[in-house]
């Protein structure tokens, strides 16, 4: 990683979804451009980020969506090396300008920008319109990947991932590898120009012992993927309705009760549900030990 600020344009894109130059008011609304107004909101941001020993001393932090810097300032303190990815070529310059120690600035759209290899802690204030494409891409890495995420969203987007509405069908998917957390709020006031609703940090970790093996997320979402689309109340009729011969027997399996709720179910129970449904494949065994 070279220590020298820089900016990296390894693709470019064509239209309003990658880096091209906008005019500021359409570069604003495409690209969700509501900034922290003051350095010690962006202080208190940044440092909900953990030491770098938590997350393995390895990690390499990417900020996504740097904009004009005030978090990246903040970042670079603690001298562990940063990437920033930024979207717009007049931010992604203006911010390779400051020449900041342990930087690199790569000007690139970071839905699609090749992630670096190795272990990875993500931060950034996302954009409110692509914010959840960007937290699925992170979180799609896998826990041995992606190590930690800091991320600022809207406020009810966060308190529905850290369930205030109850369970739902994105965090009973991601939940064997991760948890999901509240961090601080920020009123919109904060920031420039004032957004339509409040922010709040969404905190994730990777769970140091996953409920389910990674090699099986896959299968491991479509199975809550099939019991959320049955659109039962209660995991007993979900569980009638995708097999009637042998929903009874799985849900014993898994000593999940037939009236929980759906929603109620804990990822401990899902993963528990998983196991008894979709049993890991069976082991071949070689002509030779057979005999
Ligand atoms: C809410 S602003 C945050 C700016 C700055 N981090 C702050 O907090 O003051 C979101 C930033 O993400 C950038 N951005 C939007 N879409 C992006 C994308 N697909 N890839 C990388 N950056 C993006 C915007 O240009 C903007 O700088």
């Amino acid at each position: 990683m070279p220590s020298r600020p820089r900016t990296d344009s390894p693709h470019r894109h064509e239209g309003p979804a990658g880096p091209a130059r906008l005019d500021r008011d359409e570069a604003r609304r495409v690209w969700g451009q509501n900034f922290f107004r003051s350095a010690g909101s962006a202080r208190r941001f940044a440092r909900q980020l953990t030491g770098a020993e938590s997350a393995g001393n390895d990690s390499v932090t990417v900020e996504v969506g740097p904009g004009a810097g005030r978090i990246t300032k903040e970042l670079v303190r603690d001298g562990h090396p940063i990437v920033a990815v930024e979207v717009d070529p007049h931010w992604a310059d203006r911010l390779a300008e400051l020449e900041l120690p342990n930087l690199t600035v790569v000007n690139d759209d970071f839905t699609t920008w090749p992630l670096p290899d190795g272990p990875l802690r993500f931060i950034g204030n996302l954009p409110f319109g692509t914010g959840t494409r960007m937290l699925r891409r992170c979180l799609a890495l896998g826990p041995d990947r992606c190590r930690e995420g800091v991320f600022l969203l809207q406020k009810q987007y966060t308190r529905k991932r850290t369930g205030a509405y109850g369970g739902n069908l994105f965090n009973a998917q991601w939940e064997p590898w991760y948890t999901f957390r509240r961090g601080l709020g920020f009123p919109r006031q904060e920031f420039a120009p004032v957004p339509g609703s409040d922010t709040e940090t969404l905190l994730v970790r990777s769970r140091p012992r996953p409920l389910a093996p990674w090699s099986r997320h896959a299968a491991y979402q479509r199975f809550v993927e099939d019991v959320f689309n049955t659109s039962r109340l209660t995991i007993g009729e979900a569980a009638r309705a995708l097999d009637r011969r042998a929903g009874p027997g799985w849900l014993r399996g898994a000593r999940v009760p037939p009236g929980l709720r759906v929603k109620d179910i804990t990822a401990e129970q899902w993963a528990d549900l998983f196991h008894a449904c979709t049993p890991p494949p069976a082991r071949r065994i070689s002509p030779q030990r057979r005999r």
